[in-house]
Order: structure tokens, then sequence, then C-alpha cells
């Protein structure tokens, strides 16, 4: 079954200097469980789609739609990972506070036992009581996960969710997202400017073209559930494709030996 249909979709800023079409005649699908990660160049549109996905914006043209609801305004069950952890988070509620904020319709017990399950799966389970500010950057991005994932969406959205930390925390944070969506079989739509990272994370990259965006390839990544992060990305086939994708984004002829 599709989780995410995304048909015809365009999106055209009316702004003071005039018309500016972001992205135009998008068409893809994400299946459920699978996890996408979409690339492109920088300004090609990519926050845009995602926005819309979001219902954050209503399309020029095309339709958005979430195991077949066709999204019109924000839908209920969709969480959106951002890459700014500093502005996500409240600095004056407690980990499990943020992380149980979503949750406020659900009984205080239930909340509780969400928090403290999505706080130990992206490690954070003796963390609950302190403040954001007293975390570093990657902890705060575990912690943004964490709220994600105990609202328990159907699509997760991730927004270039690792490009503010370290190289080693982007690392850890990368095979965190791996795991959890083994064990939560979690559907993912994932941009990143990060052509390595796209093809260590994906089922399948999605290669948008410079503005206004359209779908130039849709690349199936045969690197299995379980990757490493240090022979997956030495692996022949992992170097092809990461080749590929760079070729498709240079918008080049692609030739890959
Ligand atoms: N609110 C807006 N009004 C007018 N134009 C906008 C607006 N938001 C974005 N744009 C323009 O639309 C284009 C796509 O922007 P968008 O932020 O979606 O791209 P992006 O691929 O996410 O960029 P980046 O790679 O830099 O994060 C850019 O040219 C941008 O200037």
């Amino acid at each position: 079954m599709n989780m995410l249909e995304v048909d015809g979709l365009g999106h055209t800023y009316k702004g003071k200097d005039g018309l500016h079409t972001a992205i135009d005649g998008l068409n893809f699908t994400v299946g459920a469980g699978e996890l996408v990660c979409v690339v492109g160049p920088s300004g090609c549109g990519k926050s845009t789609l995602l926005r819309t996905i979001a219902g954050l914006i209503r399309p020029s043209r095309g339709t958005v739609s979430l195991h077949g609801n066709r999204v019109d305004g924000v839908p209920p069950d969709l969480a959106v990972v951002f890459q700014d952890y500093s502005r996500s988070l409240f600095p004056w509620l407690s980990v499990t506070r943020n992380v149980e904020f979503p949750l406020r319709s659900l009984s205080r017990t239930e909340r509780e036992q969400r928090a403290a399950e999505a706080l130990a799966a992206v490690g954070l389970a003796g963390a609950g009581r302190k403040y954001p500010w007293q975390l570093s950057g990657g902890m705060q991005q575990r912690v943004a996960i964490a709220r994600a994932l105990a609202y328990r969406p159907s699509l997760l959205l991730m927004d270039e969710p690792f490009a503010s930390v370290d190289a080693q925390t982007r690392f850890e944070l990368e095979d965190l997202l791996l795991r959890i969506r083994r064990e939560q079989d979690t559907t993912v739509l994932l941009v990143t400017h990060d052509i390595d990272e796209s093809v260590y994370l994906g089922d399948r990259v999605l290669v948008l073209s410079k503005s206004p965006a359209t779908v130039v390839a849709d690349l199936d990544v045969p690197l299995g559930p379980v990757r490493d992060q240090i022979t997956t990305r030495a692996g022949e086939e992992f170097v092809e494709l990461r080749a590929k994708v760079a070729g498709l984004l240079q918008g080049g002829p692609v030739t890959v030996r």
C-alpha cells in the first residue's frame, strides 16, 4: 500500500518580485514502511515539497494523499523533524515534557509510557528530567526524534535532520534512524543535501532537478536493512550509487563503471 502519493505537485510563490515556481509536476509514492531520501541541488524546492506534504502550504497544482486521504491542512498523523533542534524544543520544558507535548489528548499514564519508550529507543532513558539546554546538540536532536516517534505518526518527515551536528554524531544518528525504522517499521521521507547520506539511509533515493524541482530519478538502494558506516560505505554498490546520484545532480550523463 502507498502511504504517500504525490501527484502532479507544483507550487508557485507569489511574492513582491512576481511569481516564483519552486516545484513543478512532482510525481512519486512512498510505500508503508519505506525510508525514502530526497536529494536535490540547493534551493531546488526540497523544503517547499516537505511543507506541502505536511499541509503547511496549499500547493498551486496537484495533490498529496496520505494513506488515500487527500492532504488539505496539517494531517493529524504526521510528524516532522527539522534541522534546527535548538528551535524545535521548548527550553522551559524538561526532556520528558517535550516528548509528551504532542500527546496531550492521551491519558497521563499513556503519555508517560510512550515518552519513556521513545527516550529509551534513542538512548536517552536517563535524561528525562534534564532541560534541552543541558544537552549537547546531538542529544537535543535525539529528543526531537523521540518526540516524533512517541507520537507514532503514519509518516515521519525529516528536513535535513542531521545537518547541524558534527560528523561523528551524524553517523550515530543515522544508525539510530536505521535501527528505529527496522524495529518500528516507521515510514520516513527524509530530505538531505548529502549524497552519501541519501544512499546510506534510503531504500530509495529520489533525485530532484534544480528549481523548479521535478523528479529526475527514482533509484532503488539494494543494500539491505542492516548497514554499517564503514563496510557499507566502502562497498562497490554504495560507491556506484553515490556516483550515479552525483552525476544526476550535476545534470550530466551518468557513466558508472
Ligand atoms: N515564502 C516564499 N516566497 C517566495 N519564494 C520562496 C518562498 N520560500 C521559498 N522560496 C523560493 O523557492 C525556491 C525553493 O526554496 P526551498 O526552500 O523550498 O528550497 P530548498 O531546496 O529547501 O533549499 P535549500 O537547499 O537551500 O534548503 C527558492 O528559490 C526560494 O527562494
